[in-house]
């Protein structure tokens, strides 16, 4: 790590050091001692750890070195589209480009602020990207950790466009897991979704929960707000808390396919798993001048925590 300068104001307080390629990264810590890590390279999430110092984000021990490729793993912001799309940029040109830090962002609600450390980014495209994406926008970023050690990003797309225009978004968060086959993903029971491995070909969920034998590429379609994967063999629960982003993305590549992909390390794929708050199918359409807000959550709590919140008709948070 090069130069390390404390910044403090009265809104936030969090470190800045550089990267092995000179890219600013900001550290957040809360008094308890949890701690994330987010790079300016796409805004992207590359650790968060809770307070017994323990990485709860999966990152490929192989893409890091790899810049200026996106680095699998973290949480990748992927705007302003999901998948091939035609485009050059698989999953949107934001996770490639470099972030500024804005100081004095446009108001967010008090509570997204009280009793937090948070830094806020902003992307606005470069010339290159309105050839790829006609459209003018900004897309903000808070990260913020709270006392409790929860992980909360507010991301907010404005139209600073003459004419409307639609996006798809996602929060591509990879969590670490002890091993992907004692995992089970809950709260997406009964719903439809599109499999990726099939065409998007649109299935209804059977099963209780989700579980991984092979390789999962699907997109979950109006979802509930909560969803929660449940880590057996390491007895942790991560949940996911959305707003703004109607679907979810679950992914594993599997063996052959992270083989392919050959960022992965050695069998890394049974270490994480992805599971996306995203806008993707639902995509978002915002007038001139209007703006859109998608949040997300996440907790990591003991197995042993009550997961009632996935009960619709409860209303945990
Ligand atoms: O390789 P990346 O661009 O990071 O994408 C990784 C994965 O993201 C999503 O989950 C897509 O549905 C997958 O098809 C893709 O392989």
């Amino acid at each position: 790590m090069g130069h390390s300068a404390a910044v403090c104001d009265h809104r936030a307080s969090f470190e800045l050091t550089k990267d092995w390629n000179g890219i600013e990264q900001v550290e957040l810590r809360n008094p308890q001692g949890a701690s994330t890590r987010v790079s300016l390279y796409g805004g992207q999430v590359l650790s968060w750890r809770n307070e017994r110092g323990e990485e709860l984000l999966f990152t490929s021990s192989k893409s890091i070195f790899k810049s200026p490729k996106a680095m699998r793993g973290g949480i990748s912001i992927c705007f302003p589209q999901f998948g091939n799309c035609g485009s050059p940029d698989q999953n949107g040109f934001a996770r490639n480009k470099i972030w500024t830090i804005e100081n004095n962002p446009p108001p967010l609600h008090p509570n997204d602020s009280v009793g937090k450390s948070f830094v806020d980014l902003l992307l606005k495209p470069a010339e290159e990207d309105l050839k790829c994406w006609p459209h003018s926008f900004e897309l903000r970023l808070r990260v913020a950790l709270a006392s409790d050690g929860n992980l909360i990003l507010i991301s907010r797309v404005r139209n600073i466009n003459g004419k409307p225009f639609s996006f798809s978004f996602s929060y591509h968060t990879h969590f670490s897991v002890s091993d992907i086959s004692e995992v089970r993903v809950e709260g997406l029971e009964t719903l439809d979704y599109l499999d990726n491995l099939c065409q998007k070909e649109r299935f209804t969920e059977q099963g209780d929960a989700i579980t991984f034998e092979s390789e999962v590429d699907r997109v979950y379609l109006s979802s509930p707000q909560c969803v929660a994967v449940l880590d057996h063999e390491k007895k942790r629960t991560y949940v996911i808390r959305k707003e703004g982003l109607p679907d979810i993305v679950v992914w594993n590549p599997w063996e052959k396919k992270s083989k392919a992909m050959a960022d992965f390390g050695d069998e890394e794929y049974k270490q994480m798993v992805c599971v996306a708050g995203a806008a993707i199918e639902n995509k978002i359409t915002l007038k001139p001048r209007e703006e859109w807000t998608g949040r997300i959550e996440l907790a990591a709590v003991p197995s042993s925590f009550c997961t009632d919140f996935l009960d619709p008709h409860l209303n945990f948070f």
